[in-house]
């Protein structure tokens, strides 16, 4: 069964008076599995967080439709920039999307703790580096228990062995809540190493160029040739 089926018959930007619109989406469809992992690769400025945003619900300005398996599934979403608010409590960014009370609180600070934040639990977001920020979000967006997990980007900007223990922390994260998850990514190796399925996305309006499913084990998503032979299989069309 499929967890998400997308379906944009258009998807046009306005352009201010006297200036031609940008098309985006034409006839564009993608079907995702029920506990998918799809890695969407493509150029910048293509459409990868637009697409998202109407999967969120976020943006509604477009002709067509997006279903979901579930009846009222719970959906997640880690944006590119953190997006903590800053005159909260690190606590309070977590719970923000929960229930007000004390079961809330109490899964906030549950979640904190499985990041590795707990004692960050009442400080300030500026106190924070960019990894524990991304860690908060991480935190926040699985807090809900989501059925299905957008996220944009949610390790650009961090340095190597930063964004290594981010994609083993949303392993591990996955491995004990189950979702299905759109993911951004500009870097093909993270994809390898994270993906179920690879869709490389391209042009105005964009298609569909590659879809590649990925059943490798955890040892050859770690090994490099393997790595290699997947980005060779993605062809010059992936960015990355
Ligand atoms: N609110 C908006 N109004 C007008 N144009 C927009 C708006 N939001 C995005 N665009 C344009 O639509 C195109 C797609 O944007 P989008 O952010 O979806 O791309 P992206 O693939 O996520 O890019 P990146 O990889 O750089 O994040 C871009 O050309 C962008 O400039």
């Amino acid at each position: 069964m499929n967890a998400i089926a997308i379906e944009i018959a258009e998807k046009r930007y306005r352009a201010p008076a006297g200036e031609a619109g940008r098309e985006i989406f034409r006839g564009f469809r993608l079907d995702i599995g029920a506990g998918e992992f799809v890695a969407l690769l493509g150029e910048s400025g293509i459409g990868k967080t637009t697409l998202l945003n109407i999967v969120a619900g976020l943006d509604r300005d477009y002709r067509g439709t997006v279903r979901f398996g579930a009846a009222a599934p719970r959906v997640g979403y880690a944006f590119q920039n953190p997006r903590l608010l800053p005159w909260r409590t690190v606590l309070q960014n977590v719970a923000l999307p929960l229930p007000p009370g004390a079961e809330g609180q109490r899964r906030a600070r549950a979640m904190l703790e499985e990041v590795g934040l707990g004692e960050l639990a009442d400080a300030y977001p500026e106190r924070l580096s960019l990894g524990q920020q991304r860690r908060v979000a991480l935190a926040r967006a699985f807090a809900i228990e989501p059925d299905v997990l957008l996220m944009d980007e949610p390790f650009v900007s961090l340095d190597e062995a930063g964004a290594a223990r981010l994609r083993d922390l949303l392993r591990r994260l996955l491995a004990g809540r189950p979702a299905t998850v759109l993911f951004v990514t500009h870097d093909r190796r993270e994809a390898v190493e994270l993906a179920s399925r690879i869709v490389v996305l391209e042009g105005t309006p964009v298609r569909i160029v590659r879809d590649l499913p990925l059943a490798l084990t955890p040892a050859e998503r770690a090994n490099a040739a393997c790595i290699d032979e997947v980005r060779a299989a993605l062809g010059a069309a992936a960015p990355g």
